[in-house]
């Protein structure tokens, strides 16, 4: 099984002071689609580190909350502040990994020097990105013949190759085994301590207590909850996140 490896506290500190921050404001987030709205007056406000597990049923807007912070779609109304940026300069220090992984239909490597190549980036930095996701033996492959887990690292370390401030993350272990997501993690984890700033969609639940520091709760197109992880899993504060902390079906 492949682990991705370990980097020491001192590098981890170092790594921390040296990231930039980017705080996350939002206030009065509508979106309607179809005439319908899917986000209702949302209000959010991330600090600046660590990682943010968005939480809740399905439906409740967690893509869309996602797929709007990192620019992808526009609000019909309100206001997202990225630290004075608003999305389309903010994007630019971003990066989001789908469930599905996103991959070009080139070898492996290609697919790594594409990101570098767009992004401006040093692409002597290639080799480094595959070995750190454990890929190096592949490189010369096509990226469609990979396996769920092996495509999946390969597009966490394109979402790399782009050095993002933010990295968001809907589902991104879904389908895979317990191995491949645990290594997923183990990405996720060291690109933490390097200072990304993580925003993560699971509805698994081990995932969530392992990786969040905290824990979004939206139902309904709002925030019904934001709360430190440690806070959120023991002591639930809305009888709509224990329904689902408990596998209850929430309306
Ligand atoms: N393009 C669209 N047009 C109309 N409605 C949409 C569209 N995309 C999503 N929706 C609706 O918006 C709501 C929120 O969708 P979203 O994908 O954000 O949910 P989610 O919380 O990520 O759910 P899941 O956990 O199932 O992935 C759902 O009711 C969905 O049907």
């Amino acid at each position: 099984m492949f682990e991705a490896p370990v980097i020491s506290r001192a590098e981890a500190a170092t790594n921390e002071a040296r990231a930039p921050q980017m705080p996350l404001t939002v206030r009065g987030l509508c979106l309607e689609l179809g005439g319908t709205p899917v986000l209702d007056d949302l209000d959010l406000d991330l600090g600046p580190a660590g990682c943010t597990m968005i939480m809740g049923p399905n439906g409740a807007g967690k893509s869309l909350l996602l797929k709007l912070l990192h620019g992808l779609m526009a609000p019909t109304g309100g206001m997202i502040d990225w630290a004075g940026r608003d999305t389309a300069e903010a994007t630019k220090r971003q990066a989001l990994v789908f469930q599905k992984p996103v991959l070009l239909r080139r070898s492996v490597a290609a697919n790594i020097d594409f990101v570098l190549k767009a992004r401006g980036k040093d692409r002597g930095k290639r080799d480094a990105l595959l070995e750190h996701v454990g890929l190096s033996h592949k490189a010369r492959q096509p990226a469609r013949l990979l396996s769920g887990g092996e495509a999946q690292r390969l597009a966490l370390a394109r979402a790399l190759a782009s050095e993002p401030d933010v990295l968001f993350l809907d589902e991104p272990t879904a389908s895979l085994d317990p191995a491949s997501v645990l290594a997923i993690e183990g990405i996720v984890s060291e690109a933490k301590a390097r200072g990304v700033r993580i925003i993560f969609v699971t509805h698994d639940m081990g995932q969530a207590r392992r990786m969040a520091d905290d824990v979004v709760f939206l139902h309904g197109g709002r925030v019904i909850e934001h709360s430190p992880a440690n806070a959120f899993f023991p002591e639930p504060q809305t009888q709509a996140a224990r329904d689902y902390l408990n596998g209850r079906i929430v309306v």
